[in-house]
This record gives structure tokens, sequence and C-alpha cells, in this order.
């Protein structure tokens, strides 16, 4: 089978500074994909050429071979990539089920009315806000704004759900239902690539990791034996401490 998203050569240059070097990956229909490096390595800066945030200095980005490089970020999100930020961006003047709702009319399916109220109200139950659909999004704590962004990120359907450090920030009892809420995503067939620096998450979430550092890819493959590589370690703690 084709893979659902291809990332073939891809870099992306600011100026002088090469932020994504020639990067080459492939994710599965239905895989949970781990991209992890240290700070600055380029892990948002792939999930911003991904979405349309940012467009590569070059190579080509296919979603179910269909090039998507370079396109406008609303017309990515058509065709079906969905994210989190890593700093939340939520309307903070609307209330939570009228944020959810903006992610179903701008999604993958455009829904409208009341299917879309529907299923935003069932999202917002998912991520563990039943009962507040009606609170305006400024008047709510950090960790349920990110709540929030993740059901406006699944009410589109997406083919691809790109998460950069969603488990940032939460205390353990959150991120224990965090990880727990990301593993049922997938379960439910969901082709998911998170950005995360939270290793027990990965390791228990991610068949398989992508490992940046200064840019360029320098590990992918099973979670459990990209963690324990060598290079990977060092290139996470610096050689002083490897
Ligand atoms: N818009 C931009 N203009 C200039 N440089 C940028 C821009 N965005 C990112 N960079 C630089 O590109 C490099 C990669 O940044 P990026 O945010 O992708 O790293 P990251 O792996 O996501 O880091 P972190 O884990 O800290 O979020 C950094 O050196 C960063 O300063």
């Amino acid at each position: 089978m084709p893979p659902l998203l291809r990332i073939d050569n891809v870099r992306k240059a600011f100026g002088g500074l090469v932020a994504v070097n020639d990067v080459s990956f492939e994710v599965a229909e239905g895989e949970l994909l781990g991209l992890i490096g240290s700070n600055g390595s380029g892990k948002t800066t792939m999930l911003n050429l991904i979405s349309g945030a940012l467009s590569p200095t070059s190579g080509k980005i296919a979603l179910n071979d269909r090039p998507i490089a370079g396109l406008a970020a609303h017309r990515i999100a058509r065709i079906g990539v969905a994210r989190t930020f890593q700093l939340v961006r939520v309307l903070p003047s609307m209330t939570a089920v009228e944020n959810v709702l903006a992610g179903a009319v701008f999604g993958h399916k455009r829904l409208w009315g009341e299917p879309a109220e529907a299923l935003a109200r069932e999202l917002l139950a998912k991520v563990g806000l039943r009962g507040r659909e009606a609170v305006p999004v400024s008047a709510m704590t950090y960790i349920d704004q990110k709540r929030i962004e993740l059901a406006r990120a699944l009410a589109g359907d997406p083919q691809v759900l790109l998460l950069d450090e969603w488990l940032a920030g939460l205390n353990p009892t959150e991120l224990t239902i965090g990880i727990d809420l990301i593993r049922e995503i997938s379960a439910q067939g969901r082709t998911v690539i998170m950005v995360e620096h939270v290793m027990d998450a990965i390791r228990a979430l991610c068949g398989r990791c992508v490992v940046m550092s200064s840019g360029t890819k320098i590990a992918d493959g099973p979670s459990a034996d990209v963690l324990a590589d060598p290079e990977v370690i060092r290139a996470y703690l610096g050689d002083d401490d490897a």
C-alpha cells in the first residue's frame, strides 16, 4: 500500500539557517509516528511545512499521492491535515463549542448546522469537557484550551492529525488521561504525527519514531530501537552527558 503521507527530501532554510535539511520519511495510514529531537532541531518547522504554515525551500510533500507542499494552509486543511499548536491558538471570545465548530466547517469533511454541532459536543465530551460547551474559551485554563484545540482538529475528520507537544504542561494525572486519549484516537484508525518531549508518552504510544537533530533526520525506526541508539542519546543529551 502506498504511504498516506510522503515527505521527500524536504528542506526549509530561513536565510542561512537550514531548519529542515533534506528530510525524507513516510507515514502509513493509521500509523502513530513520534517526531522527536532536541530543542531547535526542526520538528515544529516540519509540522509547519506539512500543514502549509510554511512553504519548503525544496522537496516534495504528498498526501495520498497528491502534492501539497507550498499550498495555502486552508487548502491543506481541506485536503485533510489538521493540527494543534505548541502554544495553543483558540478563538478566545468564542465558546468551546463554537471553537470546535470552526474545525468542522473549515476541515476535511465540511459539516454545518445540527450535525456539526452534535459532532462538536461529542468531541468536547471525548476530550473531557462535557458540560463546558457554552463556556467562553477565554475563561478556561490553558490545559482546557489545549483540549479544545484537539477537539477542533478532530472535528474536520482529518486524514492526518499533527500534534505539536500536545502533552506538554500536563500534570501526571492529566498526562495519563492525555496519553489514553491519544491512544484512543489512534485506535480508531486516525493517522497521527506527534512532536513530543515526554519520552514516556513516546514509548507508550508510538511504534515508530523519527529523530531530528539540527535539521537532519538522524534516526527512523521502532521507538525502542531508536531510543536506545547511542547517536540519538548523544543528540539529546550532548556529548558531555552521553
Ligand atoms: N520563522 C522562522 N524564522 C527564522 N528561524 C526560524 C523560524 N522558525 C524556526 N526557526 C529556527 O529554525 C530552527 C528549528 O526550529 P523549530 O522550532 O522547528 O525547532 P523544534 O525542534 O520544534 O524546537 P522545540 O522543541 O524547541 O520546539 C531553530 O533554530 C529556530 O530558531
